[in-house]
């Protein structure tokens, strides 16, 4: 025998014998599971994982609930993970509902094995739980039973870099966003200085709003672009914040619109009443109260507080000091640079206004509002959300009338989906709607002025040039406009 085959054999003999003890260590845990109690079982359990762990190719991780008093974050985060990679093959599992939820969440039960899959790594999750007794027994009275649980994650030895520099920072960034997509959102508002919230129950989606398909793609990819740029906004020292300003008139969807922002982004919703709000000091209070990833709402701000009149009163009264706390349109603004730039993140500020005309110049400045959005009355194109919306059909007869008629009268889609909503039959609600639309043309509504669908009046977003770079008087040259529908 060459010294090769002899190296081959004794590797073999050593694979047998490796293989004989992992096969009695596996028929002895099988015995210790099947047949010792509890109690028994963890015990003579850990003394086994120690006598043959040392010929095992694994490695083992434990996740404690708890170290110490303080909970352990990685075993929150991989609770919250594991949820979501239960598969159809594991044979016992838990089943749970809270108050806050709509759906039954289906979570690891105890001792059962889950298998998840990494960057080719295998991992084998185990949730385990113990009762532990507290204060001892003296007199059995004042004695109590707690549980301990932990999760053991087993894997390859050759992956425990893998492990620990990539997929347990991967379970920790999941949970995060698990945790962020399952949130009740918040509508809060104020009452003089404080805000009260709220659950925010708003159904408003972006698929479900009714509005032009490249306006509504703009503000999409705007909002997508805003919140991946945390390292952008660091870069450039400016406050991680976008502006909208929407106008149109009443019920063109500027307030829906809000809800589908929110409901998109999962952030709370802040909706400021300046009426309420006296002093700038007590709006920096609540502006400094605000939660990171929300968005800050001043509806109406032409006519909520008179704030131009009051820059041009302190301006006329010199160092008044009556006038010197009062909300003023230029403190707002500041206040809202300022203190965001050094405290909070992923800000986004909407005001809303029904007449743009009388909004003061220094808010329609480049730089202050980042989006203006132009929420016109209804085209064919947002009827045909509404009516899918609403009756789930995408053609019918009585469309092309309609559509027409869309074309010549100004009719908000708040006005559309009333009518729409007035029958559960679709040809009762169509011809309500087209009787509407006629009655309008009779009265004389046939021109429309404003509204997204007119060729002429091609503004529809004014997307204000890129936030951090010089700002000059070219600035005001370089305003992009972004033409809307013009498909009518
Ligand atoms: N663009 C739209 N898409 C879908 N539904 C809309 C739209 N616009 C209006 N609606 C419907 O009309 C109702 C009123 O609209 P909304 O409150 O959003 O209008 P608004 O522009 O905020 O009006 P206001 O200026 O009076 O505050 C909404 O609850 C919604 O049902
Ligand atoms: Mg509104």
């Amino acid at each position: 025998m060459d010294s090769q085959s002899k190296a081959i054999e004794s590797a073999k003999k050593y694979l047998t014998t490796a293989a004989s003890i992992a096969a009695s260590a596996m028929l002895a845990r099988t015995i210790v599971d099947e047949y010792l109690p509890y109690e028994l079982r963890t015990i003579v359990s850990s003394g086994f994982d120690k006598l043959f762990g040392r010929f095992s190719s694994e490695h083992t991780i434990v996740i404690q609930e708890t170290e110490g008093l303080t909970s352990n974050e990685l075993y929150d985060a991989s609770s919250t993970y594991l949820r979501t990679r239960i598969s159809s093959n594991m044979r016992r599992l838990r089943a749970s509902k809270n108050e806050e939820k709509n759906s039954i969440t289906l979570s690891l039960d105890d001792g059962e094995e889950l298998v998840d899959a990494f960057q080719g790594a295998e991992y084998k999750w185990r949730l385990i739980s113990q009762q532990e007794n507290q204060g001892g027994n003296r007199g059995g009275d004042f004695s109590s039973n707690s549980e301990v649980r932990w999760f053991e994650l087993t894997f390859h030895k050759k992956y425990k870099d893998v492990t620990l520099d990539s997929y347990l920072p991967h379970i920790l960034e999941k949970a995060k966003e698990i945790k962020a997509a399952d949130r009740r959102l918040k509508l809060y508002m104020n009452e003089y200085e404080c805000w009260s919230p709220i659950d925010l129950q708003h159904p408003a989606t972006f698929e479900t709003l009714a509005m032009e398909a490249d306006l509504k793609k703009t503000i999409l990819e705007d909002l997508a672009r805003f919140v991946k740029r945390k390292e952008y906004y660091k870069k450039i020292g400016k406050a991680w914040k976008r502006g909208y300003l929407l106008f149109g008139p009443p019920g063109t969807g500027k307030s829906t619109l809000i809800a589908a922002m929110a409901n998109y982004l999962r952030f709370d919703i802040y909706d400021l009443d300046l009426k309420e709000v006296r002093m700038n000091s007590a709006l920096k209070r609540l502006l400094v109260g605000m939660t990171n990833k929300s968005l800050l709402v001043i509806e109406d701000i032409d006519c909520s507080v008179d704030l131009k009149n009051r820059d041009e009163d302190m301006e006329n009264e010199g160092n008044n000091k009556s006038h010197d706390d009062e909300i003023s349109l230029s403190g707002l603004l500041n206040f809202i640079d300022g203190l965001w730039s050094t405290s909070g993140e992923e800000r986004i500020i909407v005001f809303t206004t029904n007449y743009k005309e009388k909004l003061d110049p220094a808010l329609l400045r480049p730089g202050r509002m980042d989006m203006h959005v132009n929420m016109g009355y209804c085209g064919p194109n947002s009827f045909r959300i509404l009516v899918s919306t609403y009756h789930a059909i995408d053609e019918h007869p009585k469309f092309e009338e309609i559509e027409g008629l869309l074309k010549e009268v100004e009719a908000t889609p708040a006005e559309v989906a009333e009518q729409l909503m007035r029958s559960d039959d679709v040809d009762v609600a169509l011809e309500g709607l087209i009787q509407l639309l006629h009655g309008k043309r009779d009265e004389g509504q046939g021109n429309k002025g404003n509204r997204e669908y007119d060729k002429d009046e091609k503004l529809v977003v004014v997307e204000n040039k890129e936030e951090g770079l010089e700002s000059s008087a070219e600035d005001l040259e370089t305003e992009k406009l972004i033409v809307g529908a013009v498909n009518c």
